[in-house]
């Protein structure tokens, strides 16, 4: 990892449609170097979708998603984004052991079909041990158990030392006493200047990291600003027309800048 400045994430005005149905809306999400965003918001407000369209693994209808200040599509350096997906979709059926899930966190910042080098086996080691998994390096993943396997994601993507860290509900089954040692390591990574972006639904203790809160309704950014308490479903409900102002007293939406005249 190294010390990066300037403008990380860049969306604008992304729109995604999935089977038909428009999923995000005219999304702006723009992310300086060193800042931990929490992307937060009801089930099926866009979450996933929001990051999974940053990563490039879905493609956008409209609008532009830039990374490091170059257009996703010419992006050389995939090493420098590390990516913890849902677990659910992640390891199942997945025959391979703990400590070949972990390599291929590197297989990004290797020189193609090259054997795995000192450097690389270290950096395997240092995240299996990050998440208290190194005992278990041998084993089947499949052996693991749905927290463990969660832990193995996580040491996947530390182990390619990204600039950019993206999580997916990364700490979603996992004991607290294991949410603490990730997000005491989180907290050592980002002092060193890795910019994270997490979807959660409970922040539990990676709340303290939190310097941003962006909250996701029906495909389009509800609130963006200081941190707010991570909820699930506040607004699970749908408004049968649009709401001048929002009845939530945490968030401040689009609606209410607009009607106080204010500019974003
Ligand atoms: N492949 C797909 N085809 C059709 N619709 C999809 C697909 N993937 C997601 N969706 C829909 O897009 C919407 C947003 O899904 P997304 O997974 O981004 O939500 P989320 O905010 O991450 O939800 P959760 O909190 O439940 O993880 C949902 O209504 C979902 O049904």
């Amino acid at each position: 990892m190294s010390a990066v400045a300037g403008t990380v994430v860049d969306l604008e005005d992304v729109a995604v449609t999935l089977g038909g149905r428009p999923v995000l809306r005219g999304v702006d999400l723009h992310v300086q170097a060193g800042e931990v965003v929490a992307i937060l918001g009801a089930n099926g407000s866009g979450k996933s979708t929001l990051v999974r369209t940053m990563l490039g693994l879905l493609q956008a209808r409209r609008g532009s998603v830039t990374l490091f200040g170059t257009p996703l599509a010419d992006l050389v350096d995939r090493h420098r984004v590390g990516y913890v997906p849902q677990r659910t979709t992640a390891t199942a059926g997945v025959p391979a052991s703990v400590w070949e899930v972990v390599c291929a966190g590197r297989l990004a910042r290797r020189r193609a079909w090259q054997p795995m080098r000192a450097a690389d086996r270290r950096a395997v080691r240092a995240a299996l041990e990050a998440v208290d998994l190194a005992d278990r390096a041998r084993d089947g993943v499949a052996t693991l158990s749905g927290g463990q396997q969660q832990r193995v994601l996580i040491a996947r993507a530390l182990a390619g030392e990204p600039d950019l860290l993206v999580l997916d509900e990364p700490t979603a089954g996992v004991d607290l006493a294991h949410q603490q040692v990730f997000a005491d390591l989180l907290t050592t990574l980002t002092q060193r200047g890795l910019t994270v972006v997490l979807v959660a639904h409970e922040l539990g203790p990676l709340a303290p990291l939190i310097t941003r809160s962006v909250v996701m309704r029906d495909g389009r950014v509800a609130y963006d600003g200081p941190p707010v308490e991570a909820f699930t479903d506040v607004h699970a409900h749908h408004h049968p027309v649009a709401t001048p102002v929002d009845h939530h007293p945490q968030l401040r939406t689009a609606f209410d800048d607009r009607q106080r005249g204010r500019t974003r």
